[in-house]
């Protein structure tokens, strides 16, 4: 629940991360506030217009330093923005460069909005908006990433047109739970790789069970074969995994869907074509 506490913690583990040689890091979702709509309001900073100043968002701030602070490119999970214009909320991700320069700003396309009896029931659409764009970041040395927001997951049509767009690594922040992180945390990273032949990172808050959400942790690296490279358990850590120039290709190469694709028969979603029946 502490701001000030969750954005020192994020920066010793960020420069932990850099120490060992990370050259992009990913925070988790909802990294420095608890995850639950009534929480949202309360922890909302304002990040338009942009750059904010130190007291609309001490978040964008503290990412932008720390980015510099350890010389990587640093995708700072989400945080809770508020729209001062519109009036309204948003789950929203900001990507620093190595300078600390704001490259991209995601704001989560679906909502999480779940029932399921007796398990769990969430619904982010109460209180939250959503954001209305794919978002592809040019990472100079390495080339495209795309980010998206935990949910945003579940949607191969995103990662589809992110990947068919170039990107070699797409990014979830993420805070699955004990239901559906059990059923389908793994798979879902999996599954978006094995679509798509390309890196998926998947990042988790730690599970606190005094929190009102547990989250599910277990954040993760998986290859474009769709091996998984490397997995924490629940608790609080730092992982890091060298990315290989090459396996994308080497993958494409083994099992060449790209160029099997039959357009013919149903459309390019990256193109925007429609079905015809
Ligand atoms: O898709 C799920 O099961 C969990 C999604 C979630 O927790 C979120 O979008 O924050």
């Amino acid at each position: 629940a502490d701001k000030t506490h969750n954005l020192s913690n994020a920066r010793s583990k960020v420069l932990e991360a850099a120490k060992q040689g990370a050259k992009l890091v990913v925070l988790p979702e909802c990294f420095n506030s608890p995850y639950g709509t009534k929480y949202f309001d309360k922890y909302a900073e304002t990040l338009l217009p942009s750059p904010p100043t130190e007291s609309q968002s001490p978040t964008f701030h503290a990412l932008s330093k720390l980015a510099k602070e350890a010389n990587v490119y640093l995708v700072g999970g989400s945080i809770p923005e508020r729209d001062d214009t519109k009036k309204e909320l948003y789950n929203t991700s900001l990507t620093f460069s190595p300078s600390g320069d704001l490259l991209a700003t995601h704001r989560k396309v679906h909502l999480f909005d779940i029932d399921i009896p007796g398990k769990i029931k969430f619904k982010e659409s109460d209180v939250l908006s959503p954001g209305n764009k794919i978002t592809l970041i040019d990472l100079p040395e390495y080339g495209k990433i795309a980010v998206a927001i935990c949910y945003d997951i579940r949607f191969p049509e995103l990662a589809t047109i992110a990947a068919r767009r170039g990107a070699f690594l797409l990014l979830y922040p993420g805070a699955f739970n004990l239901t559906t992180g059990a059923l389908h945390w793994e798979l879902l990273a999996r599954a978006r790789a094995t679509d798509n032949q390309v890196y998926v990172g998947l990042c988790s808050p730690a599970r606190d069970m005094q929190a009102e959400y547990n989250a599910w942790g277990h954040s993760m690296v998986v290859d474009p074969n769709a091996e998984v490279l490397q997995q924490l358990d629940e608790k609080e850590g730092v992982l890091v995994e060298e990315l290989k120039a090459g396996k994308i290709e080497e993958c494409r190469k083994g099992i060449p869907l790209y160029t099997q694709r039959r357009f013919d028969v149903y459309p390019d979603v990256s193109e925007g074509g429609k079905f015809e029946e």
